[in-house]
């Protein structure tokens, strides 16, 4: 009934094997639940209820990766994101969607003949001098195989496989008609936004899905290190690139799975250290980076330089969600509850989880570690144990977090396997100072350097509670402002008829950080100096903001 009323008429073929798959797997009750059945029955199409026995003894978890991988690549991609949902998802049910493999049965080479004929313009030969028709690799959305260039450059074809998007949207379709029905059906589960899950993992396979996109993302990442020979990301041919069609320089080297056997010659200290750094400065510095940094998609080459290749999933972070993540990692790294707290708390606001039991778990947590010295700090752990405490605590991470924080812990996995002493935190630390400089201090502070800026962080995290809570509602545009005084209320009245809340809460938000820099610090004339002129620019700006709003509104 509910299936009906959401008009999933169309796509009728596909949820009767869909529901077949879930119905094997031990899930008739879901099937049920969310209306597949009964539509299904009313369409006359036949459905098999009865339950395989081996399959009914697995535990769930394996049960739904066994599922997905037979749904096919929509579902087997699924799977890998919610892989990176540690703060949805239990350890055994994360432990099982990284099960989830990418291969796909091979297609004989003539099944792609016709369609690199459209994309290509011409028949393979006549633009290869050599093609292997024997593929170097087959996965869910594409098939690789290896040819030479008429120059002789060795590159590799990464096709797409035909006919798989109309199945693709056809799942979109499917999957989001799902959450919605999960959205309107089981309330206790709209905490954790199964549509926008689905709207978000829509987004990124449709990206994926556009072979030009993986294209361009490797150019933005190989322009980041132009200045870096020891880096290597595969060089695109447009000519030949396309939505369909991917040509690329075979990278030769060492693949990342074999990093146990490394020839004489390579420093696996140096790869360790050159990895994280290679892909902190994609996340940290240019907040736009490799999604997927796993073994797989990495080669070692001669002078311990480093290929990535598999740009079809990046990630983006904002500069704001840099200066939170590294100012979470900076909590972390120095055992500062309170930061930590702050930012998680900041990251889930739209959740309704307990914010007191949360903070106290938090430092119980930090506390846990506190003798433990720098070096052995495994960041990693300690940030996939930070997601398992919002989970219990019913909180969700934004997206984007979810994937850096999952390819942060696959990098610091792959720098250990390197390198047993590997240590991430003191890699990362330079790059947290850029990123805490960048955004908190103005150009003159970022002169003084790390200890002047070290200063001016505790100073901020020292600001009393209340006044730290009312920044980062500011920084959300929550901020509310009660005004009891008459003349103020309609100046406020004017104000909301002028303005957003937004531009108040900008205004207040610089006057409290001006007048807290200057009422905390009073040690060391330059800094006090300083804070004097932010005190005294922050009123001028405000005073700026205020009449211009004053003037507009009326
Ligand atoms: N430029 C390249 N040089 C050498 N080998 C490559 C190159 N590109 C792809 N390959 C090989 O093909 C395999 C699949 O390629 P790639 O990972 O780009 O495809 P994919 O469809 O995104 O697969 P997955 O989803 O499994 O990551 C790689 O693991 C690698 O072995």
């Amino acid at each position: 009934m509910l299936w009906e009323a959401l008009g999933a008429a169309r796509d009728l073929g596909r949820v009767q094997q869909i529901a077949a798959v879930l119905v094997r797997y031990g899930f008739g009750g879901l099937v049920r639940r969310v209306g597949m059945a009964g539509a299904l029955e009313r369409a006359g199409k036949a459905l098999h209820w009865r339950e395989p026995e081996d399959l009914a003894r697995l535990e769930p978890a394996a049960r739904v990766r066994r599922a997905l991988e037979e749904l096919g690549p929509t579902f087997v991609k699924l799977g890998q994101i919610l892989a990176t949902r540690g703060d949805l998802f239990p350890p055994e049910w994360i432990v099982e969607f990284g099960k989830l493999q990418d291969a796909a049965p091979a297609l004989p080479f003539e099944d792609l003949r016709g369609q690199l004929i459209e994309d290509l313009g011409e028949a393979p030969e006549a633009v290869f001098a050599e093609l292997d028709p024997v593929p170097l690799a087959a996965a869910s959305l594409a098939q690789v195989h290896r040819a030479r260039l008429a120059d002789g450059t060795a590159v590799v074809l990464k096709v797409r496989r035909p006919g798989i998007r109309p199945v693709i949207e056809a799942d979109l379709r499917l999957l989001d008609r799902l959450a919605e029905i999960i959205e309107k059906e089981a309330p206790e589960l709209v905490r954790y936004r199964p549509r926008e899950v689905i709207r978000q993992f829509a987004h990124s396979l449709r990206r994926e899905l556009d072979f030009s996109a993986e294209g361009r993302h490797a150019e933005r990442i190989a322009a980041l290190f132009v200045g870096s020979p020891e880096i290597v990301v595969p060089r695109i041919h447009w000519q030949w690139t396309g939505e369909r069609l991917n040509v690329q320089d075979f990278i030769e080297g060492i693949p990342g799975r074999q990093a146990a056997a490394l020839p004489e010659g390579f420093d696996r200290r140096l790869l360790a250290r050159r990895g994280a750094d290679a892909v902190l400065r994609m996340m940290l510095e240019a907040g736009f980076f490799h999604a997927d940094p796993h073994q797989g998609n990495v080669f070692y080459l001669p002078g311990n330089r480093i290929a990535f290749i598999d740009f079809g999933m990046v990630g983006r972070l904002s500069e704001a969600r840099r200066f939170e993540v590294a100012t979470l990692m900076h909590g972390l790294v120095g055992r500062d509850a309170g930061k930590v707290a702050d930012v998680l708390l900041d990251w889930s606001a739209d959740s309704n989880g307990d914010a007191d039991a949360l903070r106290s778990e938090i430092e119980a947590f930090v506390d846990d570690y506190h003798g433990v010295p720098l070096k052995k700090l495994d960041l990693g752990a300690l940030l996939a144990d930070v997601v398992a405490i919002l989970r219990e605590h019913g909180l969700a991470l934004p997206p984007d977090l979810a994937l850096m924080i999952k390819a942060f812990i696959t990098l610091e996995g792959m720098g250990r396997q390197l390198d047993p002493d590997f240590d991430i935190a003191g890699e990362a630390a330079p790059f947290l100072r850029e990123v805490l400089l960048a955004h908190l201090a103005p150009r003159a502070i970022a002169r003084r350097g790390w200890e002047a800026l070290l200063g001016g962080v505790q100073m901020l995290a020292g600001l009393p509670q209340d006044l730290g809570r009312l920044l980062r509602a500011a920084r959300r545009g929550k901020l509310q402002l009660e005004v009891d005084v008459p003349a103020l209320k309609s100046f406020g009245d004017q104000l909301d008829r002028a303005a957003s809340r937004l531009t108040m809460a900008i205004v207040t938000a610089a006057l409290i950080v001006g007048s807290s820099i200057v009422m905390t610090v009073d040690r060391g004339g330059g800094v006090a100096t300083l804070g004097l002129l932010g005190f005294i620019a922050a009123m001028l700006g405000g005073l700026w903001v205020l009449i211009s709003v004053w003037r507009g509104g009326r």
